[in-house]
């Protein structure tokens, strides 16, 4: 993103993507993470491909040395680059091979390699199936077929891929032709680009898609001394022996605020979003389960299991997320979604409110909560926001109900940050909480009830 203005990187397909992902950089996810991302599901879908996924890259801030290969570049400069980032020749030719498969070279960036009018519409492909993840760049180039601009350009410096390609003889795009090996060795350069991180970067072990995802939409005091829970449970149904949702009944089993296991069970029904199913980009399919009800406030809910019977066999199967106690739920600030929301003064500025509820038995330490409030600070000629986060006290807002306290804050917010998240954190040491990751985005255009 502050190198797009050099010749290496020429074509809008590079600020495109990060348009496209530039809503979805938040403190979770870096948006060089979310470019490891877009790889590794573009390849799954176009081509089968399976690219292990790990995430915890952290994003530059500057621009880097120069040095990217150009369609100019020697045989000799091109291979030292490659070996700079730990590739060496038969790597070089497998990844320029596996990345040329899709896309095109356009006339409007390279009028000197695309022949022809200067135009949008002018594209040239790089192999007769631009848009699939195949060997076909590589069949063509062998058998003399091919019409990929950078190899039957009638400069022959502009022909890199000519030269990549024939780099060891041909021997590297022989073993390339097959279809099961062109997969593996992809596979395995995407791999090792996508994880080639500076050494103060470590990298998390491969996502794998969980079998039980449990969101929480609302968990607020309302009324009458009682909490409202609001969420889903998404259920991977793909597994082995498949699991037919139909034949499902999933309730919740749930721990009070001091741990005790509660008598009453939460139920769920099935999504209506949808039909209550999705998918995911490895072939899974997904059933989701939504639940809406309400507890006594005096006990609250810290954590929950997941129980799903089968209809027809009565068999059970609890989800306890990995033996970790259940999935946890801060039961003691609580995010007061109906009395918070987003005003917007004009199309640049508005006023974020936020109220939660803190349990009375976090104040005693005498300290406020704080909320960390992250800001996306637009950068300029960039779609990748900086973030920057705020620590902001809330204040007592002089209401109470029951056990809990209200805190409120009020605070401008720029359009460029109405789509944000923030955590609420109270007291310091073992008495410490926080209510992590909330997202704003539900507050535009509410209105905040007042507290009674
Ligand atoms: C010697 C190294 C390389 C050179 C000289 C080179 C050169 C180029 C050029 C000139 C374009 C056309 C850009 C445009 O007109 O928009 C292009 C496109 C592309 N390159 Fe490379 N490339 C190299 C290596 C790679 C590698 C290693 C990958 C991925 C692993 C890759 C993936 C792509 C893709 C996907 C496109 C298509 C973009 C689109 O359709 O908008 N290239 N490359």
């Amino acid at each position: 993103m502050f190198e797009l203005e050099r010749g290496e990187n020429l074509g809008a397909a590079l600020n495109n993507t990060l348009s496209d992902i530039s809503s979805d950089v938040s403190v979770k996810s870096s948006a060089s993470d979310l470019l490891a991302l877009a790889l590794v599901m573009s390849v799954a879908r176009c081509g089968d491909l399976r690219v292990p996924l790990r995430l915890g890259r952290i994003d530059a801030t500057e621009a880097g040395p120069l040095g990217v290969p150009e369609a100019h570049t020697d045989l000799n400069a091109t291979r030292k680059a490659f070996e700079k980032a730990g590739f060496n020749q038969e790597d070089m030719i497998t990844l320029v091979a596996c990345g040329h498969t899709l896309g095109s070279v356009h006339s409007v960036d390279h009028p000197e390699i695309v022949s022809g009018e200067v135009a949008a519409e002018n594209i040239a492909q790089f192999d007769t199936t631009a848009d699939k993840f195949d060997p076909i760049v590589v069949t063509e180039y062998l058998n003399n077929t091919t019409t990929n601009p950078l190899i039957i350009n009638a400069n022959d410096t502009l022909n890199s891929d000519k030269r990549v390609f024939g780099a060891d003889g041909n021997a590297t795009m022989i073993k390339l032709k097959d279809p099961a090996v062109y997969k593996t060795q992809c596979e395995d350069v995407f791999e090792r680009m996508l994880d080639l991180v500076p050494a103060a970067v470590t990298l998390s072990d491969p996502l794998q898609p969980v079998d039980i995802k449990p969101y929480i939409d609302t968990h607020q005091l309302k009324g009458n001394d009682s909490i409202e829970l609001i969420g889903r449970i998404r259920i991977r149904t793909t597994t082995t022996p498949p699991i037919d949702p139909s034949d499902l009944i999933v309730t919740l089993s749930y721990l009070d605020r001091n741990g005790r296991r509660s008598n009453a069970s939460i139920p769920t029904t099935i999504g209506t979003f949808q039909g209550g199913s999705s998918f995911g980009y490895l072939g899974e399919n997904f059933n989701w389960f939504e639940f809406k009800t309400t507890m006594p406030a005096s006990s609250g809910i810290s954590a929950f299991d997941v129980v799903l019977t089968s209809h027809s066999s009565g068999a059970v199967t609890t989800f306890d997320n990995s033996g970790t106690g259940g999935y946890a739920i801060n039961p003691y600030i609580l995010f007061q979604e109906t009395n918070s929301c987003l005003e917007a003064e004009n199309n640049f500025n508005g006023t974020l409110t936020v109220v939660a509820a803190v349990h009375k038995s976090k104040l005693q330490s005498n300290s406020a909560p704080q909320l960390k409030l992250v800001r996306r600070v637009p950068l300029p000629r960039s779609f990748i926001p900086k973030l920057e986060t705020e620590s902001i006290p809330l204040e007592s807002a002089s209401a109470e109900t029951g056990e809990f306290a209200y805190y409120k804050m009020m605070v401008p917010l720029g359009v460029a940050s109405w789509r944000t998240s923030f955590d609420i954190e109270i007291g310091e040491g073992a008495a410490a909480g926080k209510l992590e990751f909330q997202d704003t985005s539900e507050l535009l255009g509410a209105t905040c009830a007042t507290l009674d």
